[in-house]
């Protein structure tokens, strides 16, 4: 596997790995996720999802676009990574999700790949890859695998052609992940980001396609603003885990998008994207703007760089050196800038 030969090629334990990001980046101990053990791996894989399934203990799922989110979710310990194709709106700044190509979306995938070691790593296929025939799905899924470093794909939906291409996918030797309830790629005939399954027909449709999508070979589903009856229905309907999101708490699994979970947006615009079933665990927004607030201000009333933020020095007898040679070469304004600090 590529990742495998890539972590080998970078020779570095997990926990040396561990110590030195911890080190550097200055993280308590206690927002590091505690290490291997035997039900604790080193790297989550489709067995120990299974095992945990069977054990019923809940599987964690957050979404990661660039390397230092993807480094961030390993060292918490969340079981899966998904490199979601909501990358179009929360890192791209568009509407909705379809401008996001195969290409954005290998890109990030590698981004991903390299900083996350430890979680199970899922691409989405995006709008327009995968839905003209199961051997276009197959190609796609085959270049977020081969290039993209993942371990798995998901696609959307759960009507017959859907249905078809997670079968072709799975049988090409890639594990599938459904997508069930809201599929925000179906916006154009959904006619919004709308929660789904909340008449008793649709609802059972709902169930039927999750069925569909587990007979197809799908390893688990993703039921996406549905209510919590039509979310405990499917639970009990399939024996594959179902991670909710906007489902309410009667899915196999939870899974939240990584901006809104850690409360990165607080522009005006981004408030009203963030769907209200998000709860935002950190307002690390607020943090950055006064970050930046911060730097704007010393910058302008020359507080920053201090001593503390300039390292390099240039040694008393070249910086005389420097002061002549400038001399003799007309610079003295420029000299004289030397000799004064
Ligand atoms: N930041 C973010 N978080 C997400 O969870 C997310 C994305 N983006 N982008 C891709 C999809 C789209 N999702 C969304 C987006 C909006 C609503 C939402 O606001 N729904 C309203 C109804 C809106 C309507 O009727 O048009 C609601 O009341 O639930 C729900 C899910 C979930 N996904
Ligand atoms: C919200 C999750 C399930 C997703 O598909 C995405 O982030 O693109
Ligand atoms: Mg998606």
């Amino acid at each position: 596997m590529l990742r495998r030969f890539l972590q080998s090629a970078g020779a570095q334990s997990w926990t040396a790995r561990n110590t030195l990001v911890r080190t550097a980046s200055n993280l308590p101990e206690s927002t590091i996720y505690g290490g291997p053990t035997a039900q604790n791996p080193k790297r989550v894989t489709l067995r120990h999802l299974g095992a945990k399934y069977k054990r019923k203990e809940p599987i964690s799922m957050v979404t990661a676009y660039d390397y230092p989110s993807a480094v961030h979710v390993d060292l918490s310990g969340v079981d899966i990574l998904l490199v979601g194709d909501s990358v179009g709106m929360v890192v791209h700044g568009h509407e909705t999700t379809l401008p996001v190509t195969l290409d954005d979306m290998l890109l990030h995938c590698r981004s991903v790949a390299r900083g996350a070691q430890r979680p199970f790593l899922i691409g989405d296929l995006p709008f327009g890859s995968y839905e003209r025939s199961p051997q276009q799905a197959i190609e796609s899924a085959t270049r977020l695998l081969k290039e993209g470093g993942m371990d798995a794909v998901k696609l959307e939906g759960g009507g017959p052609a859907r249905v078809a291409a997670a079968k072709a996918v799975t049988e090409a030797g890639i594990a599938v992940m459904g997508h069930v309830g809201l599929t925000p790629q179906a916006i154009s005939s959904l006619g919004g980001f709308r929660p789904q399954g909340r008449t008793a027909a649709e609802a059972i449709k709902v169930v039927q396609s999750a069925r569909a999508l587990e007979d197809a070979g799908c390893f688990a589903i993703v039921l996406e603003c549905v209510p919590p009856a039509v979310s405990a229905a499917v639970t009990s309907a399939v024996s594959v885990p179902t991670i909710g999101i906007g489902a309410g708490p009667h899915c196999s699994g939870q899974v939240l998008v990584y901006h809104d979970l850690v409360g990165m947006m607080q522009h005006p615009h981004w408030v009203q994207v963030t769907p209200k079933f998000c709860k935002k665990y950190a307002a690390v927004g607020t943090v950055i703007s006064q970050a930046l607030v911060d730097f704007r201000e010393e910058v302008a009333n020359g507080e920053f760089p201090g001593p503390d933020h300039t390292p390099y020095t240039l040694p008393e007898d070249d910086k005389g050196e420097f002061a002549k040679l400038l001399q003799a070469s007309g610079f003295e304004d420029a000299a004289a800038a030397v000799t004064s600090i």
